[in-house]
């Protein structure tokens, strides 16, 4: 199997390599948690490699994207402004909505909480994809037809070879999650807890599912610091 690299040294080892190219992974975590700097990292790796990124935003402007990647970095303006990465941000979600694209253009008209409207966005040669935050779509829409349409999504994906991140945090209703967990092709869940062995608050990292790879259930601990995500490498107990 093929994989692209999430852009963590440690990260890839544990997942064989990568992210399974051509799959939708599930990122759940709570507002802080670092979802969207595992995006960025993976994007930025991506883009470091040749590939053709893009970026879906419900929550952050570009602009304030690519300053947040710079702080820690990441720089994703160059690629930016190749074109090899393109970040539209999405407003308006429950109604209609306006999609910036990077050349200032904008798409309105379509019903956002329609998360096949997605698919419309997305560049033909996109190879690495990150949508942040996917929770959004589910508001106002009954658990079934999300389920449907993420199906949907991925399906489309995996069809086209598009390699996706998809970022859920815990706004989304509970039983949305577990839908999402189910519909995707790995998990990675990302919390804030108190380690028991060390009594700290601590960031724990949990591959619970990720098809086709070998994973270890154990906790991993990661740090944010001003060079992005790090994993530890002592695995929840103390050294
Ligand atoms: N240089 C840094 N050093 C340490 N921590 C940092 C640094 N930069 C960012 N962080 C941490 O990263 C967190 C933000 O991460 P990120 O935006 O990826 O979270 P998120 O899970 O996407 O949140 P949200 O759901 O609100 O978008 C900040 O709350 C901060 O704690």
């Amino acid at each position: 199997m093929n994989r692209l690299s999430t852009g963590i040294p440690r990260l890839d080892k544990k997942l064989q390599g990568g992210y399974p190219e051509g799959e939708s992974i599930l990122i759940t975590g709570e507002p802080g948690t670092g979802k969207t700097i595992l995006g960025i990292q993976f994007l930025h790796q991506a883009c470091m490699e040749g590939k053709k990124c893009m970026m879906i935003a419900t929550e952050e402007t570009p602009e304030k994207i690519l300053l947040h990647a710079k702080l820690l970095g990441f720089d994703l303006e160059p690629f930016f402004k190749e074109n090899r990465l393109s970040i539209m941000r999405i407003l308006e979600m429950r109604t209609s909505y306006t999609g910036i694209s990077t050349d200032g253009s904008q798409y309105t008209g379509m019903h956002m909480d329609d998360l096949n409207n997605l698919t419309h966005l997305i560049a033909d040669d996109a190879e690495a994809i990150v949508v942040d935050n996917i929770g959004t779509f589910s508001i106002g829409t009954d658990l079934r037809s999300f389920r449907d349409k993420l199906e949907e999504l991925t399906y489309f994906l995996s069809t086209q070879k598009m390699t996706a991140l998809l970022m859920m945090d815990k706004t989304a209703h509970e039983l949305t999650y577990r839908i999402s967990e189910y519909s995707t092709y790995g998990t990675i869940r990302l919390m804030v807890k108190e380690n028991p062995y060390t009594g700290k608050m601590e960031r724990f990292m949990y591959i619970p599912k990720m098809r086709g790879t070998r994973i270890s259930l154990d906790p991993i601990i990661y740090d944010i610091s001003d060079e992005g995500i790090k994993l530890s490498t002592t695995q929840g107990k103390k050294d």
